[in-house]
């Protein structure tokens, strides 16, 4: 479970997350959806502890980050697909970070079967394509078996066949019953994985609703999504 309580957060005079408020609940892929800028960024990485909010909090499992004596078995996050060094080996880079979360060497073989990259768990990172990365960083959120798992547009830049692993996989992790927030940009996926919606515009929270009844309403994801935000979409003006 992930609880945001009156999270504000100002970058000088703009506001880029405006009292939020949510829950977002295990057992289902939640989509985070909101125009450019309107901070779904800046509420994933306040999350994770990346960004102070300015006022309010937000937990994981009633925790905050910072409060996590070990993070990596709580919340596992992808935002960067290509975060791993790219003189490092995907199997040295697993390693070394479950060396550092004091997590067992068997979770790396693990994970790495779970992304589907133990053939090819010799090769360094910066020798992996887009989709290979992405894979790369999932397992790395994976290593803990953490019962949260955060994914920042997880399928920008793949194949069609990476978007449907993507997909599959954030099914299976929320049938497991864990807690999986995911932020896209396109209707037509987040439609095809998604249970629940949080639907941001201009920091503020527009709908939290489930995808079936968003869709009911308007006929398609798409539309509702469009009618939500037509006053949000950001044009650079200072809010
Ligand atoms: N470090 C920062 N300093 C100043 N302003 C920031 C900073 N980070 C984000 N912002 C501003 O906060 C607002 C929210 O940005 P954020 O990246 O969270 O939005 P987003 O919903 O993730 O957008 P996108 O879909 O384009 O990734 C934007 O107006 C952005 O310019």
């Amino acid at each position: 479970m992930i609880t945001f309580r009156h999270v504000t957060k100002r970058y000088g005079r703009r506001t880029a997350v405006d009292d939020l408020t949510v829950d977002v609940r295990p057992g289902r892929v939640t989509g985070f959806l909101g125009p450019n800028g309107a901070g779904k960024s800046t509420t994933m990485r306040i999350l994770l502890g990346l960004d102070r909010p300015t006022s309010g909090e937000a937990l994981v499992g009633g925790v905050r980050y910072a409060a996590l004596r070990w993070p990596l078995r709580e919340v596992g996050a992808v935002l960067d697909a290509r975060s791993a060094h790219p003189g490092r080996t995907a199997r040295a880079h697993l390693t070394a970070l479950a060396r550092s979360n004091r997590l067992p060497a068997a979770r790396v073989d693990a994970v790495l079967d779970r992304v589907g990259l133990t053939a090819v768990a010799g090769t360094r990172a910066g020798k992996f394509s887009l989709g290979m990365s992405q894979r790369l960083g999932i397992a790395a959120a994976l290593l803990g078996d953490p019962g949260v798992l955060v994914f920042d547009e997880p399928v920008n830049g793949l194949d069609p066949e990476g978007v449907r692993w993507v997909r599959e996989l954030a099914r299976s992790l929320a049938a497991e019953g864990r807690t999986v927030l995911l932020s896209s940009h396109l209707m037509s996926e987040a439609q095809l994985t998604a249970d629940h919606l949080l639907v941001l515009g201009r920091g503020r929270l527009l709908a939290d609703a489930p995808l079936a009844d968003l869709v009911a309403s308007h006929g398609s994801l798409e539309d509702a999504y469009l009618a939500l935000t037509s006053g949000s979409v950001e044009y650079g003006a200072t809010r």
